[in-house]
């Protein structure tokens, strides 16, 4: 197991948030993608995520005939059941202090504010990978679901190329990459940041952030959207008449957004789930701006050809 020799604790998150600065790279051999452990490979953290108790014994995944991986239902589900919550994998909420010790001045406007929620997903990408290394990626249950991401969705190779919007994610990466503060580059190559905008463009949901007022209280309250990568969720497809809603918002300072998918209709068991990327929390399971989707998502609608399913 690697083992973080110097640990440099960050003023951030009341201290929890620690960043090996001096062993730099070395020391996240664990998870670093040339270990060829962070890509592809499943964790033993998607394991425990899909024992028992996981999604909430209303549906499993399984092969989907969209392709790839989908959920099911087991059992027969009515309108407006429950059917699991889950905490974030990771989300974009990250307080000023947390960017702050991520990134060197001056951000870039809508950074802070949470309007560029990629920055703060990024910073909180780094203090967990950072964590996770300095534990020897023997990480507390908490925080194990973070080594699920590396379970998350990617698209296949193109013919003969990369997969697609891989190099705009490479050139995100390598401008996040070059805008971190020396320790924070040390813990995160700019390959692994490209890899997590990928999966964040093809895996990421949006959740619901209210913030309490600032210390000039100047407002009670903003809203805004963030973003949130939830490991049980992520395998549920897209269709333009979904027949489940999911509902995410980002509660308390210092715990990840929690999200809860529900049943829009009845759904027999066996049924593939399915939620609408676009509009996911129309309860109606009413399609928007469906011809959207596609290039968006790199995906297939189901309802094409068959436009008539969706109104
Ligand atoms: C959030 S993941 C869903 C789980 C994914 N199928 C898997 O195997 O991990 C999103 C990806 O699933 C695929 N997908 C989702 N909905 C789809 C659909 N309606 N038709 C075809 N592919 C779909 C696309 O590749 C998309 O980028």
């Amino acid at each position: 197991m690697p083992t973080c020799g110097r640990v440099r604790t960050l003023c951030c998150g009341g201290g929890q948030a620690v960043l090996c600065a001096a062993a730099g790279a070395s020391c996240l051999a664990g998870t670093h993608p040339r270990s060829g452990s962070w890509r592809g490979s499943s964790s033993a953290c998607s394991q425990q995520l899909r024992s028992s108790g996981a999604f909430g014994g209303s549906c499993v995944p399984g092969p989907s005939r969209l392709g790839g991986r989908g959920l099911f239902a087991v059992r027969q589900l009515s309108p407006g059941q429950r059917l699991f919550s889950e905490q974030a994998v990771l989300d974009s909420v990250a307080s000023d202090e947390v960017l702050r010790a991520v990134f060197s001045e001056p951000l870039p406007p809508g950074a802070v504010s949470g309007s560029e929620p990629i920055w703060g997903l990024a910073a909180n990408f780094v203090l967990a990978l950072s964590a996770s290394a300095a534990a020897g990626d023997q990480v507390p249950s908490e925080s194990c679901s973070f080594g699920a991401l590396r379970d998350f969705h990617r698209p296949p190779q193109e013919h003969g190329g990369e997969a697609p919007g891989l190099a705009l994610c490479r050139a995100h990466g390598q401008h996040l990459h070059d805008a971190m503060l020396p320790a924070a580059r040390a813990a995160v190559t700019a390959e692994v940041l490209a890899d997590l905008l990928h999966v964040t463009r093809l895996n990421a949901h949006n959740v619901r952030v209210v913030r309490q007022a600032d210390s000039t209280g100047e407002s009670a309250q903003t809203r805004e959207m963030g973003l949130g990568l939830f490991f049980q969720l992520h395998l549920a497809n897209h269709s333009c008449v979904p027949n489940a809603y999911f509902s995410a918002r980002h509660g308390a300072e210092g715990h990840m957004s929690v999200m809860t998918l529900f049943a829009i209709r009845p759904v027999a068991e066996g049924e593939e789930v399915h939620i609408s990327y676009i509009g996911a929390q129309d309860r109606t399971g009413r399609a928007g701006a469906r011809p959207a989707i596609a290039p968006g998502f790199s995906l297939l609608c189901p309802c094409v050809p068959a436009f008539s399913c969706c109104p």
